[in-house]
């Protein structure tokens, strides 16, 4: 193996300085703690004082996939090397030599042999289905299968690398295939008709087969579906979650990768966040404290642009859309008026209510 593949280093052996990674692999603050709360479920809190400006995540994706128009020509296609994932510009990219899809490539040669076994995992579903699975389907469900094919392909190489699972007991967090099993997201998050059509996807494309040999049953494959929808993140050049939102408002850019982070996941949604996120150059998630955090505070990101939405009915209603949830944040419960209350918690998360 090269240099730039896998340095698998325990958490705590690793520095942030000024919110940038020191290490290729992951890193959380010693104050920053997985706990729980009865409607949002998992959740990061502080254990201890986090002044305003200081680092408490550096996570790396278990699985990252490109999101650009035109790949063939677009400078801001990244390196396909999970390792690396910083941009690969058109005239020094390395293709595939099986021709899948153009959106496949590598900055240099060591990246594109360095990857080598992941990629194999996805190459012949790729070229049997991505063509028309965009034709058919579009853009966002061609994206959804193959980041799925992804998490399927990392999970393969650590069944490779290790024989069996790594376990997580001696750390904080879990991590590998054994986080991305935790997730959150169910079949009972989605609607029937919306897992009713990826059960279809699942039998059609997704299958064990010996063009994508993962072994797992349908139903693991439709709740990995469940999970990644619940769970991914879209990755935006410039930073998410400013608040208030400055003025004039920073865009964030436009997407260039969608990824599946183990741990950046369990962070929560608020319309007053605590924490700004941003990718680094190399695809890891990087959380900072926008204000001083308290012992005792939940940490949240924003799930979305806040100048998109600045409204409780528009944040509401976007976040019930999208994510499937409806907002229990501190400001949307404060912004609620008191006849609003009922309605909102006791209403069905079906279909004609987004
Ligand atoms: C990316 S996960 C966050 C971690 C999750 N709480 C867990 O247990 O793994 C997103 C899910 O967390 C819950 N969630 C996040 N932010 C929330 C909020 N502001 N209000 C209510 N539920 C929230 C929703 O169930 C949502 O689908």
């Amino acid at each position: 193996m090269s240099q730039v593949v896998y340095i698998t280093v325990e958490p705590s052996e690793q520095t942030c300085v000024d919110g940038i990674s020191q290490k290729q692999s992951g890193w959380i603050h010693e104050h920053l703690i997985e706990s729980a709360d009865p409607v949002k479920g998992r959740q990061f809190r502080a254990s201890h004082h986090i002044p305003k400006g200081t680092c408490l995540l550096v996570d790396r994706p278990y699985a990252v996939i490109p999101v650009v128009d035109e790949p063939a020509v677009n400078d801001n296609l990244i390196c396909n090397n999970p390792a690396c994932n910083r941009r690969a510009p058109r005239a020094e990219r390395y293709s595939c030599l099986n021709a899948c899809i153009q959106d496949v490539a590598w900055c240099s040669s060591i990246c594109k042999d360095a990857d080598k076994s992941r990629h194999d995992f996805e190459c012949t579903w790729l070229k049997r289905y991505a063509e028309s699975i965009r034709n058919k389907l579009g853009e966002y469900e061609f994206g959804m299968l193959w980041l799925i094919v992804r998490l399927l392909a990392t999970r393969h190489v650590e069944l490779q690398e290790h024989g069996s699972m790594t376990g997580s007991q001696t750390r904080r967090f879990k991590h590998g295939w054994e986080a991305i099993d935790s997730l959150c997201g169910s079949s009972g998050t989605w609607s029937h008709d919306q897992v009713k059509s990826w059960t279809t996807l699942v039998k059609k494309y997704l299958k064990s087969s010996p063009a994508l040999p993962h072994g797992l049953s349908t139903d693991r494959i439709l709740h990995l579906i469940c999970q990644e929808e619940a769970n991914s993140f879209g990755l935006y050049p410039r930073e998410t979650g400013h608040f208030p939102p400055p003025s004039p408002p920073i865009d964030r850019g436009e997407q260039f990768a969608a990824a599946v982070y183990p741990t950046a996941a369990i962070a929560n949604h608020s319309c007053v966040p605590n924490i700004i996120h941003k990718p680094n150059d190399e695809g890891h998630m990087v959380f900072t404290a926008s204000r001083d955090i308290f012992p005792g505070q939940e940490c949240c990101i924003s799930y979305f642009d806040l100048t998109q939405h600045s409204e409780l009915d528009s944040r509401r209603g976007h976040l019930r859309k999208s994510f499937r949830f409806v907002c229990h944040c501190d400001r949307c419960v404060s912004e609620e008026p008191a006849e609003d209350t009922v309605e909102w918690s006791a209403m069905p998360l079906t279909d004609d209510t987004i």
